[in-house]
């Protein structure tokens, strides 16, 4: 098969995690034979250096013009602590996200049953939990109208859905759910919201066209809170572009580590396929960061973009094997692992190479 991926690796541990899913994507292509050619293209900090553009046009061109995007993450920590910045990193990925229409991203939380010891929750409440998010991704507080009034002293962000916009990410989460377990969560805040009371409504008359799915409504704060207390009660879940953000972070305390969870933007045009994680300063430069979800963001872009079902599970395999294997990043260690098993960013790399022959 031959496609064009473009490489956005973007910021901070963005760059060091997306080295590792293209060489990936590399390794896939010689191995089954395809025909992978790639580009690059900047967004976020390093965009606004280069040109003062967060996204520049001619990034959004060659997105455009690609079959997918292996994206990283944005964000500098100049612009966390400086409240006053007009052009933000932020501002690439949310405009990417508009222009492209990726008004779906799929959030798959999997554990892998050889991490059940690296999260904070209990194994025996974690085992087996299996959750498909689905967080609508263009509308929300985060593209309405913002501003300041009274003289900067009142701040305020809009938030909007329109009932087409809830009901086409709702279908995508009916149609998943159908081929999973059949259980689709939509959460809101109904009770207090009048977007989350559209959105209940637009889910509610919807419903009778999935008679084979079992639908159920929550309160995103009960959810946060069930998340946690059982996760195995969740199938699919399907929810604003808000509460999508966090409730997905908190999940991802249920596969481990932030570090493990991949993600896929699809909608109008081309998929962008991306870390939930960001571009974490914290340990920017430090080389540990954990390159697992941009290696199974780029399984999803294989399964979902191009079709390649046997490539992306190839990868999963992988992915199992190593921790199969005993080796993990520091994120995911524990004080069991010992010191050799202990992987930074390119040697956790180098052994998954190993284990895609
Ligand atoms: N999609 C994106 O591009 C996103 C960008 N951001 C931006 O990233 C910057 C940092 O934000 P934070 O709130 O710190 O969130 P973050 O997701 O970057 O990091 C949160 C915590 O998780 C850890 N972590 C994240 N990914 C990891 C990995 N692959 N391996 C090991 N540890 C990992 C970090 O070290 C940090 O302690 C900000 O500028 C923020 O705006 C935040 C979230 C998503
Ligand atoms: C800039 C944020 C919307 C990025 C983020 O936290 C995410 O997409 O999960
Ligand atoms: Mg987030």
């Amino acid at each position: 098969m031959k496609k064009h991926i473009l490489v956005v690796p973007g910021d901070g541990i963005g760059q060091e995690v997306t080295a590792v899913g293209k060489k990936v994507l590399e390794r896939i292509a010689s191995k089954f034979g395809h025909e992978f050619t790639y580009d690059e293209a900047l967004i976020g900090h390093a965009a606004i250096e280069a040109t003062g553009n967060p996204l520049p046009e001619e990034t959004l061109a060659k997105m455009k013009a690609s079959d997918a995007v292996l994206f990283g993450a944005v964000g500098h920590p100049k612009y966390d602590n400086d409240p006053s910045a007009k052009v933000r990193p932020e501002q690439g990925l949310l405009k990417m996200r508009k222009e492209l229409g990726l008004y779906a991203n799929l959030r798959p939380i999997k554990l892998f049953d050889e991490l059940l010891g690296a999260s904070s929750i209990k194994p025996e409440i974690l085992k087996g939990s299996d959750i498909l998010f689905f967080r609508e991704l263009t509308g929300d507080i985060y593209f309405g109208e913002k501003g300041r009034k009274n003289d900067g002293d009142t701040a305020y962000d809009l938030a909007e859905y329109s009932r087409f916009e809830v009901e086409r990410i709702a279908r995508k989460a009916f149609e998943a759910a159908r081929t999973r377990r059949k259980k689709l969560c939509s959460v809101d805040k109904a009770n207090v919201l009048e977007t989350s009371r559209l959105w209940r409504e637009v889910v509610q008359k919807i419903a009778p066209e999935y008679p084979d799915v079992e639908v159920e409504h929550q309160f995103v704060d009960a959810a946060a809170m069930m998340l946690i207390k059982d996760p195995r009660r969740f199938d699919v879940v399907v929810t604003a572009n808000l509460f999508g953000d966090i409730l997905t972070d908190e999940a991802s305390q249920i596969a481990g580590s932030m570090g493990m969870l991949a993600s896929a933007s699809v909608g109008d045009s081309t998929g962008v396929y991306e870390p939930i994680h960001g571009s974490a300063h914290d340990i920017t430069g430090k080389g540990v960061a954990n390159p697992l979800a941009s290696v199974l963001s780029a399984a999803l872009l294989l399964d979902i973009s191009f079709g390649l079902k046997e490539e992306a599970d190839t990868i999963i395999a992988a992915v199992d094997q190593l921790l199969k294997d005993g080796f993990r990043t520091r994120d995911i260690a524990d004080a069991t692992t010992p010191a050799d098993k202990i992987l930074n960013t390119e040697t956790a790399g180098q052994e998954l190479l190993k284990r895609l022959g």
